[in-house]
């Protein structure tokens, strides 16, 4: 599929409905399992009838190989079907992944079931592909044990691993699988590559969202401790900046009249007015970018442009000092939806969560793209939508907007944040007292960026961005929530009709969880 991927191929097949492709295979096999069951049962009902109790029911479904067999293939598929439901599949993914591969028991057994079946010939072909695909994917695997060069701890349970990038060729939104033998020998799981493929490192953001992500940043945590030198792990423990955020909020005179920032609660459609104002404030925003982005700047000119998306770590000066970090094995690269956002003009990436890592990837290499030649890059507005339950999720890639922010002297980049979460009234009294109106955002520490609150519109920001754009193909990336993905879909369908006599087109691409 890496491979098709490439192909012109990919105008005519939807590669990434892969797994749904196969899940629509893998009932029909099914449906037609059960229709050939219920065919043979009733048979020997009637058999069991017409012969007057000579033959059994018991004695004719278990005759002989084919009847045995046959029902241990049963038994193989009611185990597969049980573990693939949605319901155990989310829970016990391991599980179902193990006992997935009784298929391949299935197929061995297809042998036995009817002797000299042609089956072979099915086969022989795609069975050959996968096996080749597989031992492929194994030994790659296994033998692509990265250097771990940094792990940072994010607020709001994400941890950063930032490993050496040993020659891996990758597009941006592209994911790898990870396992750490000292957590499971058995275990992969698929992160997405938030560094773009300019870049010398890689890296992945992870939400510890389970056991095995707990288990990784436990052993982090653990072997971290055991360092004799040096920070491996960069504790990103303050919650809210303090440039934006009075800490003390026993200082503010809370007698003065409780002013709500400029842009709380305001509207989509007032977006486009607040980016004039803010356009080419370029200026302003690389004053106002902090003391540690100061070498950013200086090392802009020396072609070190790497530096400036990654000022919260610090890089070993001697690896040597992570030997005791665990070993990770790393399977990929593997196609994604997002690998298409450079094929079109105008693009709407949208996230919800941790949702935002393939958003990344493509963020950072539009930022090294940004003073490449033109006429070289085919994008040209990129619309950044970003919900985020919790305030400290903004955390995770601040760095990466703000050096954005400071970079995109041609306003190709429209970011709005969206936080979802209810806050208190000190919260607020904080922001506002902490927004300047001519100043950045207070939460995003953004010029061009304020922050809203609550829920996007879609409708509204649909046809905002529809009525700017039209005669275009305009690319939807979405990676996020299921109920979000639903509301965007919807709304995305509701303006394609709408839009249809001006021309314009939302081409929607969606990243699907397994
Ligand atoms: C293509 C893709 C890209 C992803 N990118 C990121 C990312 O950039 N950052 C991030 O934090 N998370 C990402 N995820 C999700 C991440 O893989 C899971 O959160 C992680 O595997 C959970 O493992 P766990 O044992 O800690 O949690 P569990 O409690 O076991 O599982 C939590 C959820 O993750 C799913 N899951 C568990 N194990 C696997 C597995 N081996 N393969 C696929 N799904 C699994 C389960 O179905 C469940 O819904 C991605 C998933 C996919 C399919
Ligand atoms: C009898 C029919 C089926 C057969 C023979 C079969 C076989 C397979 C095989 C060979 C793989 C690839 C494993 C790998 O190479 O890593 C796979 C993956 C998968 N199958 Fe099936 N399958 C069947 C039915 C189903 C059904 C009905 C579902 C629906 C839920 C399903 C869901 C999945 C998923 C989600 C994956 C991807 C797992 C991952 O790597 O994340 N399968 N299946």
């Amino acid at each position: 599929m890496s491979l098709l991927r490439r192909t012109p191929l990919t105008r005519i097949l939807v590669i990434e409905k892969n797994v749904h492709a196969h899940k629509v295979v893998g009932y029909t096999l099914v449906s037609a399992i059960i229709t050939h069951v219920v065919a043979h049962y009733y048979k020997f009902h009637q058999l069991e009838v017409s012969s007057k109790g000579k033959m059994t029911f018991i004695m004719l479904a278990f005759h002989k190989q084919t009847g045995i067999i046959g029902h241990c293939m049963l038994a193989c598929l009611v185990f597969m079907m049980a573990s693939a439901m949605p319901i155990v599949r989310r829970k016990l993914f391991e599980l179902f992944y193990l006992l997935h591969h009784l298929s391949f028991v299935i197929v061995l057994l297809i042998f036995f079931h009817i002797p000299g079946t042609p089956f072979k010939y099915y086969i022989a072909g795609p069975g050959a592909i996968y096996l080749i695909d597989r031992l492929y994917r194994f030994v790659r695997s296994r033998t692509n044990r990265p250097e771990i060069l940094s792990v940072i701890e994010h607020p709001s349970n994400v941890i950063e691993l930032r490993f050496a990038k040993r020659g891996m060729e990758y597009q941006v939104g592209q994911f790898i699988y990870l396992n750490v033998p000292s957590i499971s020998w058995f275990q992969w799981h698929p992160f997405t590559l938030t560094s773009a493929p300019e870049e010398d490192e890689l890296s992945v953001h992870i939400y510890v969202a389970g056991g095995w992500t707990k288990q990784l940043v436990q052993t982090f945590r653990e072997r971290a401790v055991r360092m004799p030198k040096k920070l491996d792990i960069v504790h990103h423990s303050v919650p809210v900046p303090a440039r934006t955020y009075k800490q003390d909020l026993l200082s503010l005179d809370l007698q003065q009249p409780m002013s709500v920032p400029a842009h709380l609660g305001r509207s989509d459609s007032d977006m486009s007015k607040s980016y004039r104002d803010f356009s080419g404030s370029t200026q302003a925003s690389r004053d106002f970018l902090p003391p540690e982005l100061d070498y950013y700047s200086s090392s802009a000119s020396n072609g070190s442009r790497q530096m400036a998306l990654n000022r919260n770590k610090v890089l070993p000066a001697a690896p040597a000092s992570y030997d005791s970090l665990p070993t990770i094995m790393v399977d990929g690269p593997y196609g994604a939806p997002t690998q298409h956002v450079f094929d079109f003009e105008r693009v709407i990436l949208i996230s919800s969560g941790i949702g935002v890592t393939p958003m990344s990837s493509v963020l950072k290499s539009l930022y090294y793209q940004l003073n490449a030649a033109p006429h070289q890059r085919k994008l040209k507005k990129v619309y950044f939508l970003w919900v985020c339950r919790d305030i400290k999720a903004l955390e995770w890639f601040r760095d990466l907007l703000a050096a954005l922010d400071a970079e995109d002297a041609n306003n190709i980049l429209e970011v709005r944040t969206y936080l979802t979460d209810s806050l208190s009234v000190d919260h607020i009294r904080n922001i506002s007292m902490n927004q300047d109106r001519n100043g950045p955002d207070a939460v995003t520490g953004l010029y061009r960026s304020p922050t809203y609150y609550g829920r996007p519109n879609f409708d509204k920001i649909f046809e905002d961005i529809g009525m700017r754009n039209p005669d275009t193909d305009i690319g939807m990336f979405f990676c996020g929530s299921k109920p979000l993905g639903r509301t965007i879909r919807s709304a995305k369908n509701k303006w394609n009709r709408e839009l249809r006599h001006r021309n314009t087109r939302f081409v929607y691409h969606e990243e699907k969880s397994a």
